[in-house]
């Protein structure tokens, strides 16, 4: 089928909007008139004004009216928002116009995920789905993302203050009850930020738990999550329309898993979501959301699909001989009813196909590995920009580098260390847990703090560590500073401050710190595993003639030895090899870590996800 975009001049533009209203679902939709598109970028050039439907209801294109012929002209290019269409043809320009221009193809695509930076971050989960989502839209794409109104009581609250309530209520039947589920909404920087609001999301605490530990109705909240991100593309007249059956999710790590499990088992049957598909996204294999079997009913699917998250835990794991290890686990409901599968860096693509990195689903992934697939993060070039950035305290480019001494000194200030420009600064910034390698850290930073050096380190997470950050700064009071807690200003300014960045993660999907580190001229020293692997080649002085390759130093095996031998090596450079050093931030700092390589790469695994029949129909 062909979409006519139609350029009339005399078009009145009343959209009416479609009420949806099935079995299951109670839809309280506004009905809105003489609505102008958001999603217009500049509206001197025109107005988007009714829909172009397919067959199943779902819109494809929209007509436009230009106001002035130079503007028709300009939509002949199509920009990023002047043509929309999920369908996966050709787009026709007609009338006026005179020849047929082809237009890339665009989806609808509806991001699900617990966090979305800047309104909800613990991590690199939050950063990417904060910014990939602009993005892809920056690029013509429709884009939703469905997240949890988190409010804790706090200042945080504030971040949600531009989201209105769009008064469409839905109810969801899951845990042997109802649920009134609510939506908010904010339209910015060409993304539909969608906000599922229910109390469950209203307490102290961050995204999954609070001092006491992770929360014990988490499994219960993100099918909440899930059920809603599964409605929202039906109900909700986002800038007027619905984004209909016909679109993608991308369901993001197990709290969004159950979406592809939801639209196998609760929609198609019912004959909707036929033209939909699914990507599952593994940030992090390690967290799954396993629960025990029994509270499969709670999640508001027909009884025969318990296979699909049916998981018993390997032997060795259960905790005794009556043990029978039978659980339920979202993530690998996900895995089997997704119809594709993406990962965030090839490296981890390949890790998460082998015992030592499947965390117990390798052989599931290995036996869907034609559709498993490995993108290399992108990361927000505003937010993380030495040159604009407002949280650090001098700003600073390739082409002058003043301003990351003075980072450095106000960073020695801020913190109570001697200020001394010249002594090598080492930081560490992350969740403290196994995946990060802080173990290795501890065992390392007797002999490291040995050294003239100063330490930095800013993270929280398990109790051990935190006390270890805590009295070490008493014991090393010159050399070492242990930052407990999570604050994002600090990261930056440890970020551009430091001269070296240590992350020794025991594994690593991707890794953002890394890419962060060298574009502010930092250099990583990590261990060369999953993302780190992919994204930090080790320095090698002699390459290039002499002018030396590299970006920092990614060693292995995961040991002391090893990530000490290759700090010194990264130590002895800064002090002795200047010029190796400056080639070193030089590299780093030029490279392309924009999301626009990134976001290439998933349209073209959107392409796959299309061409395929629904992995389960
Ligand atoms: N105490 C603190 N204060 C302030 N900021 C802090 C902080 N601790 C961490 N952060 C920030 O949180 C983010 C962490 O990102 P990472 O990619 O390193 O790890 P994470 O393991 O959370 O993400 C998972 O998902 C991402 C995204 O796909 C993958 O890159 C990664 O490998 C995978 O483990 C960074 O922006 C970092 O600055």
């Amino acid at each position: 089928m062909k979409t006519l975009l139609q350029f009339c001049p005399s078009f009145t533009p009343v959209v009416k909007l479609p009420v949806h209203d099935r079995k299951g679902v109670i839809g309280k939709v506004k009905r809105w008139s003489n609505v102008k598109l958001k999603a217009v970028n500049n509206e001197k050039d025109g107005v988007l004004l009714g829909a172009e439907k397919d067959e199943s209801g779902s819109i494809v294109g929209f007509q436009y009216l230009s106001k002035s012929p130079a503007a028709a002209d300009d939509a002949k290019v199509s920009s990023s928002h002047d043509i929309i269409s999920n369908n996966e043809e050709e787009v026709i320009v007609d009338g006026d116009l005179a020849e047929s221009t082809p237009t890339k193809v665009t989806y609808n695509i509806v991001f699900v995920t617990s966090e979305a930076a800047p309104y909800s971050k613990t991590g690199g989960l939050g950063d990417v789905c904060g910014s990939l989502p602009i993005a892809l839209a920056a690029r013509g794409h429709r884009v939703m993302v469905v997240t949890p109104r988190y409010l804790s009581g706090g200042p945080s609250d504030k971040k949600f203050a531009s989201a209105v309530d769009l008064d469409c209520r839905i109810k969801v039947s899951c845990s042997g009850g109802v649920q009134d589920v609510a939506f908010f909404h904010e339209y910015r920087a060409g993304v539909d930020w969608v906000f599922v609001d229910h109390p469950s999301f209203h307490r102290p605490g961050n995204p999954y738990g609070d001092a006491y530990g992770a929360f014990g109705d988490n499994q219960f909240r993100f099918t909440l999550l899930c059920h809603a991100a599964c409605e929202a593309p039906l109900v909700l007249p986002l800038g007027g329309f619905t984004y209909g059956e016909k679109c993608l999710f991308l369901a993001n790590d197990w709290h969004a898993g159950l979406v592809p499990v939801l639209l196998a088992a609760k929609y198609r049957p019912y004959g909707v979501y036929k033209d939909a598909r699914s990507i599952v996204v593994i940030h992090n294999l390690a967290h799954q959301g396993v629960e025990p079997a029994s509270t499969y009913s709670n999640f508001g699917l027909p009884p025969e699909w318990y296979g699909a998250l049916g998981w018993v835990f390997p032997t060795w794991a259960r905790t005794h001989a009556l043990d029978t290890g039978e659980a339920v686990n979202i993530l690998k409901g996900a895995i089997v009813t997704a119809d594709r599968i993406l990962t965030v860096s090839q490296g981890y693509s390949w890790e998460i196909t082998t015992p030592e990195g499947g965390n117990g689903l390798d052989e599931l992934l290995t036996s869907r590995k034609t559709v498993v697939n490995g993108i290399t993060n992108g990361i927000d070039i505003n937010e993380w920009n030495p040159s604009l950035d407002e949280h650090i305290p001098s700003h600073y480019s390739l082409d002058d580098l003043t301003g990351k001494i003075e980072c450095k000194i106000a960073l020695q200030r801020e913190l109570g260390l001697p200020v001394r420009p010249d002594v090598p600064l080492i930081g560490f910034i992350g969740r403290l847990d196994y995946q990060k390698g802080i173990d290795i850290i501890l065992s390392g930073a007797q002999d490291l703090l040995q050294d003239d050096v100063q330490f930095v380190m800013l993270g929280s997470g398990e109790k051990q560590y935190e006390d270890w950050m805590r009295a070490t700064e008493a014991t090393f009071k010159d050399k070492y500073r242990g930052w407990v807690g999570f604050n994002v200003p600090i990261s930056h300014r440890i970020t551009a401050g430091c001269d070296i960045l240590l992350m020794p993660s025991r594994f690593e999907p991707c890794g953002l710190n890394q890419l962060y580190a060298m574009r502010y001229g930092t250099i990583p020293v990590v261990h060369g595993t999953g993302g780190l692997g992919d994204t930090v080649k080790t320095f090698n002085p002699f390459a290039d003639e002499g002018k030396g390759e590299g970006t920092g130093w990614a060693f292995k095996p995961l040991t002391r030895e090893s990530m000490l031998d290759a700090l010194w090596i990264a130590i002895e450079t800064y002090r002795k090899h200047k010029p190796s050093w400056a080639g070193l931030m030089k590299r780093g700092m030029e490279r392309d870590y924009s999301w626009d390589n990134a976001a290439v790469k998933y349209e073209e695994v959107f392409k796959w996800a299309f061409i395929d029949p629904p992995y389960v129909s």
